[in-house]
Order: C-alpha cells, then sequence, then structure tokens
C-alpha cells in the first residue's frame, strides 16, 4: 500500500530523513515513533507529495504520490490544524469536500458521514473557532476522511487533546482499521502506539533504527519485566523477572531482605515498554529529546 525506498531528504544543512526503506501493508496500523525533530512530519509531506524527495521513492499503491488520481487515495490529518477557525464546522467539510470533487448528495452524505464518525454533529454549525483543542483535532480527522481514502495519514493526532477526545481518536483510529483502512500514525506517545499499532517502526535523527510488530520490540530490545520493592526503613530494591513469577520473586527478596530493612511496604511490576525500546536503542529517553 505504501513503500518508501532509501527516502532522503534535507533542509539546507539539516538532514531531516536519511535513507527510510518502509512498506506497509494494505489494511495495518503502523505507528511511526520518535521524538520531536525525528523527521516524522517530513516523511507524512513525502508521502502526500506536499515535499519532494531529494533522495529515494515513495509509492502509493503502486504510484507517485504527486500524481492526483493516486494522492486522492490518501487521507492526511497533518499536525498543524489545516482548518478555517472562521468558519462552522460544516462550512469546514463543505470546502475540503469540493477541493476533493465531491458535490451534491454525496457530499451532503459524505460531511453527514464524518461528523457521525468523530461525534460532531451536535457543534456542525459552530464556528471552529469555538471548538476544544480536542474537537478541532478530531474535526481534522473527519476532513482526512472525507473521500474514504485507503490510506490515512494521521500526524501527532492526539497532541494537546483533553482525554475525551484522546479516547473517541483512539476508539475511531481502532474503528478505520476493522475497516480495512491502511493507516500511518505518527506518535511520540509510546502508550497510544502500545495499544493501536500492529507495527512500530522507531524513527531518530531521520533514520529508522527498528521496525517490527510491538511484541517483537519489547521481547529483543526492552528487557525484562521489574518487581519493585520499598522496605519500611525507605530502603528500595529493584530486581529483573526474567520469566519469574512476580510473587515467587517478591517472597524471596522479602525473606532475604526484610530483617534489615522491615516489612515490605509498597511493591510493584513494571512491564517492559516501548520507552525502554526507545532508550536500549538511542541511549536517549524518549522523554527527555
Ligand atoms: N521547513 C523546514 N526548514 C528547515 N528545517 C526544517 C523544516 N521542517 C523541518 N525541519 C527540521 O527537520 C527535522 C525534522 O523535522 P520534522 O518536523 O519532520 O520532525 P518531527 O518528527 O515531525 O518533529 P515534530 O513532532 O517536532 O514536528 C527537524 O530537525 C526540523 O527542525
Amino acid at each position: 500500500m505504501l513503500e518508501l525506498t532509501d527516502l532522503r531528504k534535507r533542509y539546507g544543512e539539516r538532514e531531516a530523513l536519511g535513507g527510510v526503506t518502509l512498506r506497509l501493508r494494505p489494511g495495518e496500523v503502523f505507528g511511526l515513533l520518535g521524538p520531536n525533530g525525528a523527521g516524522k512530519s517530513t516523511l507524512c509531506g513525502l508521502v502526500v507529495g506536499s515535499l519532494t524527495p531529494d533522495g529515494g521513492s515513495v509509492r502509493v499503491a503502486a504510484g507517485d504520490p504527486r500524481e492526483p488520481a493516486v494522492r486522492r487515495r490518501v487521507g492526511f490529518a497533518p499536525q498543524p490544524l489545516a482548518l478555517y477557525a472562521q468558519l462552522s464546522g460544516a462550512e469546514n467539510l463543505a470546502f475540503f469536500a469540493g477541493l476533493y470533487g465531491l458535490h451534491g448528495a454525496r457530499r451532503s452524505e459524505r460531511i453527514a458521514a464524518v461528523l457521525d464518525f468523530v461525534g460532531l454533529r451536535g457543534r456542525a454549525d459552530d464556528r471552529v473557532g469555538t471548538y476544544s483543542g480536542g474537537m478541532a483535532r478530531r474535526l481534522n480527522l473527519a476532513v482526512a476522511l472525507l473521500h474514504e481514502p485507503e490510506l490515512l495519514l494521521l500526524d501527532e493526532p492526539t497532541v494537546g487533546v483533553d482525554p475525551q477526545s484522546r479516547d473517541h481518536l483512539l476508539a475511531n483510529i481502532e474503528s478505520l482499521r476493522d475497516a480495512g483502512v491502511t493507516v500511518l500514525y505518527t506518535t511520540h506517545y509510546m502508550e497510544e502506539a502500545q495499544r493501536l499499532c500492529d507495527r512500530v517502526g522507531i524513527l531518530d535523527r531521520g533514520r529508522l533504527l527498528a521496525v517490527d510488530a510491538t511484541a517483537e520490540l519489547l521481547a529483543a530490545h526492552a528487557g525484562a519485566a521489574r518487581l519493585r520493592v520499598r522496605f519500611a526503613d525507605g530502603h528500595a530494591h529493584t530486581h529483573a523477572l526474567d520469566g519469574e513469577a512476580p510473587l515467587d520473586a517478591l517472597r524471596t527478596l522479602a525473606a532475604a531482605l526484610e530483617p534489615e530493612h522491615g516489612a515490605v511496604e509498597r511493591f510493584a511490576v513494571d512491564q517492559p515498554s516501548l520507552e525502554d525500546v526507545f532508550l536500549e536503542l538511542t541511549g536517549r529517553s524518549l522523554r527527555d529529546t
């Protein structure tokens, strides 16, 4: 559905993408995970044909995304909102529907369908300037879906949105996946990627460091789950579980350390996360970048 081959992009001296090769399978939700500045927006711009590569190629359904017929197969919800604040939600949709070549009854039908899908029918006639950040993000998604794209690009769709809109957006992406839409989803929220994505690519400084199913990435790079225990005197102990049952490990630790540090006061099991994968691959924490 989407095929990137040795894709390169520079802005002057700055290399934004340094040779990215990636194939998205039809119907998969692919998470492109990387910190600010990793090159995620640049990659999206190249896929929708708004940027021109300096090297390599982008193929969408075996075509060039700069050709209008190919571009129409792609929906894009960009990170900077592409909406008119002074128009209502419905007027924004009508405007973009016109750009996609949707007219008459088909246009009205698609506008109603996407408004329902993102849960904004009740606010359709209000000016977008009065929307919350989360509602505007949902409308941004609605615009991207008007022409029923086969490939949907979502560039950080949940940044700065309230929890309710975030849940709505994530549920929307899940139903798009169920409907067979191929989704390329960029984020720096690893828990979202873990929840939604069939496969994840770790992008850092313009390079794809790893691509695999989330479970495989965790198994290969995130290490074991960890048991954290805190004792009555304040002593804290962390133990890598490595296949051991947490309660067995807790009993062993308690027997060994309680005589010196007093009773176990608190304990927790930390499951490995994509954050650990990022840390292992880059030596940096995703939160600190
Ligand atoms: N128009 C531009 N001119 C110059 N440099 C740019 C331009 N757009 C992006 N860059 C630089 O290219 C690199 C990749 O940027 P890009 O926006 O693709 O990253 P990103 O992963 O989407 O990050 P963010 O989430 O912060 O947008 C960054 O170093 C950025 O500063």
